[in-house]
């Protein structure tokens, strides 16, 4: 028998409501499985952990948190109670730097019975691959001077390793799909650090001749997310780039109650972490309609990267039979509850 060892941390908001559900199903998967266990442990690591305790996490937290195979985690943020930019680095950031994450693989892709918010989309599968470890989301910097004179300064770090990084996981995640990159720009505009990121791209483009490539400005790019989504295939982009751009291939999807992610860990020292694209949704917190499929889905993520290929394959098909039949929430312009459709996954897992 395996047994996936994971940290469980819901968060804020409707992550505290799609995190059961996800572990329900997989509670089923690993039951259909036969062969495979997952060993929970809760965190209750969120805003309300710090208006008790301070902090987002305690002192040994990323120590505990190590200990695990994998770290699901539901979604981060309230600014009701705490800024959400204390929230985030203090959890989500944090964990996604300390366990050197540096790479977030965010797919989008319609899922069959789904509505995408285009008028007439042509079937599109595309995959973010986005830098998480540094660019734009960086501590450096300061603030000056007071009132009307008062200074931001914040200053972006771009590695030739982490760019490269990024850059080669998209080429090799694209000579087993269509065989495209498209790299997120913005050249023009920002002086320094996008005509070195266009530099390293044209260098690992060369190393892989049978690879098409090309590059967009990060502008052009997400308009064309809208007009042109089935001429995609792999994006790679900045850590803000890919944020955004994550965001409009879950629009394009449906909602982004759907879209999933994974925040991996490549050289093995730490848990990668999986959790899905969307934040704490404070507008349909309590309602029951939080849309379960995106925790779900990174569930699968989860099972894939570790080593769990199939049932992960299999998971993803329900899921796809499940919207297919009309299951969805209202997001999507469906009227069933949350609970209904991980029901309707359940029952449909099997055995
Ligand atoms: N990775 C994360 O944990 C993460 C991601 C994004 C935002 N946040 C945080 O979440 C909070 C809210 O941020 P926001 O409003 O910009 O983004 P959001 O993703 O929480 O919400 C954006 C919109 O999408 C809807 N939505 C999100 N998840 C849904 C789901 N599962 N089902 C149905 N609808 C869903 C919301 O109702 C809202 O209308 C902030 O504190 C932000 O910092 C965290
Ligand atoms: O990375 C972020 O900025 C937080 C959130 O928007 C996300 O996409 O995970
Ligand atoms: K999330
Ligand atoms: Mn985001």
């Amino acid at each position: 028998m395996k047994t996936l060892k994971i940290a469980s941390i819901p968060g804020d908001g409707v992550g505290k409501e799609i995190m059961p559900e996800a572990i329900r199903v997989m509670e089923k998967v690993a039951d259909v499985h036969g062969g495979l266990k997952f060993d929970f442990e809760e965190f209750p690591y969120s805003c309300d952990y710090y208006l008790k305790h301070g902090a987002m996490m305690p002192e040994d937290g990323m120590d505990r948190l190590s200990q695990f195979d994998s770290v699901f985690l539901g979604a981060v943020g309230d600014a009701s109670k705490v800024p959400d930019h204390i929230s985030l680095w203090g959890l989500l950031l944090k964990i996604r730097q300390e366990f050197q994450q540096e790479i977030n693989i965010r797919p989008a892709k319609l899922l069959k019975g789904i509505n995408s918010k285009l008028a007439n989309p042509q079937d599109f599968d595309i995959v973010v691959v986005r830098e998480n470890s540094e660019g734009e989301y960086s501590s450096i910097g300061g603030r000056i001077f007071h009132d009307d004179n008062e200074i931001a300064i914040q200053n972006n770090v771009f590695s030739k390793r982490a760019t490269k990084q990024a850059m080669n996981i998209a080429f090799d995640l694209a000579s087993k799909r269509k065989g495209l990159v498209t790299s997120a720009t913005k050249s023009n505009g920002i002086f320094h650090a996008m005509p070195f990121w266009d530099e390293i791209f044209d260098e690992i483009s060369a190393k892989h001749p049978n690879i098409k490539s090309e590059s967009k400005h990060i502008d052009a790019l997400a308009a064309y997310f809208i007009t042109h989504p089935h001429e995609l295939d792999v994006v790679v982009g900045s850590n803000l780039f890919g944020d955004i751009l994550s965001d409009v291939g879950a629009a394009i999807m449906g909602s982004i109650g759907v879209a999933p992610s994974a925040n991996l860990n490549l050289n093995g020292k730490y848990p990668s972490m999986f959790e899905p694209v969307h934040g704490s949704a404070p507008d349909i917190v309590g309602k029951g309609i939080a849309n379960p499929i995106g925790q779900i889905w990174t569930a699968k993520m989860l099972l894939e990267f570790n080593g769990e290929a199939n049932i992960a394959e299999h998971l993803l098909k329900v899921i796809e039979a499940v919207t297919a039949d009309g299951y969805q929430t209202p997001d999507l312009g469906g009227k069933y509850k949350m609970t209904e459709v991980t029901d309707e996954i359940i029952n449909r897992l099997g055995k």
